[in-house]
């Protein structure tokens, strides 16, 4: 029977997340798509780390050598910072092979130019991934966006920074015990100065920017703040007021130009975000016809993002089953 083949970059938390989804789900994936999906190859750095992979499993750190595997489909990308990842995406377009990417860093500064790489070569670039973890905002606005005008977008995308901002709020431990916890849970990033520094919402804000309003704000006038500030005893101070610290990301437009924040503020238990604790993420959406609705999810994780990256697959496979029966 024929197989999908296909190739993880990266085996980290979420490359990890992607082999067990594919396995403990491998069923379901054949019964919906009518091929299996097989993993065929791994790309790490590392030679010399412990893996727990099957042994049949090519693993290199050579991506020269993933794209020379015959009939390689699909490559799930989950390595960290803008290159060489954008280059092995592009590369893999070149070649025909459909991508699917968590890469919000790469995918903020060059996810335009991969989609237009990937209408040229009839690839499929999926990235529900790289935003809000498990959450399908990616879908949704590209479903919603086929009539909708959207008009803002308000949300908590960073799994991280609500994690600890919840820990130091509700069990009174130090901002440095909350960041081991999320580490140790894998939601933190490889170097998780750019989940507190507010760095990894800027770039999952920029890519929803793209998508909802089809253009970035200036990146150097985006208003940017962390958490790092935020002391126990300010957080201890807003509970007592009923009060939550929140790090938002706001995107609209004003005049015709597009502005946007992303930094942390103090709400009350009015606001749509208030209820939002722990990894969760959520996004709230304002729309020309549908008004006002919020996504609420993990944020982060290994299963939660390998759920957007398989659901990724099943899509590409589907519409390309469909297409291939309406040909016949
Ligand atoms: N963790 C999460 O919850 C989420 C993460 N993401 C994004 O997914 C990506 C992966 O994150 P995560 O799994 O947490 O990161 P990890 O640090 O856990 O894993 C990164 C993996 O990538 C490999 N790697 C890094 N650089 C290279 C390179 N230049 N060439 C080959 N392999 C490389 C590492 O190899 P080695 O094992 O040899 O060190 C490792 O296997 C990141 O871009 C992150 O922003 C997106 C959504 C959620
Ligand atoms: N480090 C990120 C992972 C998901 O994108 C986060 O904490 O949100």
């Amino acid at each position: 029977m024929a197989k999908i083949k296909a190739a993880l970059l990266g085996y980290g938390t979420v490359g990890q997340g992607v082999y067990t989804a594919l396995k403990t789900h491998r069923q379901r994936l054949k019964g919906l798509l009518g091929e299996e999906v097989e993993i065929v190859g791994v790309l790490i750095k590392d030679p010399h780390k412990r893996r727990d992979i099957d042994s049949n499993i090519f693993i290199t750190t050579e991506f020269k050598d993933i794209l020379k595997i015959p009939g390689l489909q699909v490559i799930f990308e989950a390595i960290v910072g803008e290159e060489p990842g954008y280059t092995y995406l592009r590369r893999a377009i070149e070649k025909g092979i459909q991508v699917i990417t968590a890469n919000k860093v790469m995918f903020a500064r060059y996810g335009k130019e991969l989609l237009q790489k990937g209408k040229e070569y009839d690839v499929s670039v999926r990235y529900e991934a790289t935003t809000a973890g498990g959450v399908p905002i990616i879908r949704t606005l590209k479903q919603i966006l086929q009539v909708n005008k959207i008009e803002r977008i308000q949300g908590i995308l960073n799994g991280t920074s609500n994690f600890i901002l919840t820990e130091m709020r509700n069990n009174e431990i130090s901002f440095d015990e909350a960041l081991k916890l999320a580490q140790r849970n894998g939601y933190a990033e490889e170097n998780p100065t750019s989940d507190i520094s507010g760095k990894d919402a800027f770039c999952k804000t920029m890519i929803l920017s793209e998508l909802a309003f089809g253009k970035q704000p200036i990146w150097s006038e985006v208003e940017l703040q962390g958490i790092t500030a935020i002391t126990s005893e300010q957080v201890k101070q807003a509970s007592q007021r009923n009060l939550k610290y929140k790090h938002i990301a706001d995107i609209y437009q004003e005049n015709g130009d597009l502005k946007a924040s992303v930094k942390p503020i103090l709400i009350e238990e009015s606001h749509p975000l208030y209820s939002v604790d722990g990894v969760d993420n959520a996004i709230t959406v304002e729309a020309s016809l549908l008004g006002r609705f919020t996504l609420i999810g993990p944020g982060a994780g290994k299963l939660p993002t390998a759920s957007a990256m398989v659901e990724d697959l099943a899509d590409i496979y589907t519409v390309k089953n469909r297409q291939l029966q309406l040909s016949i």
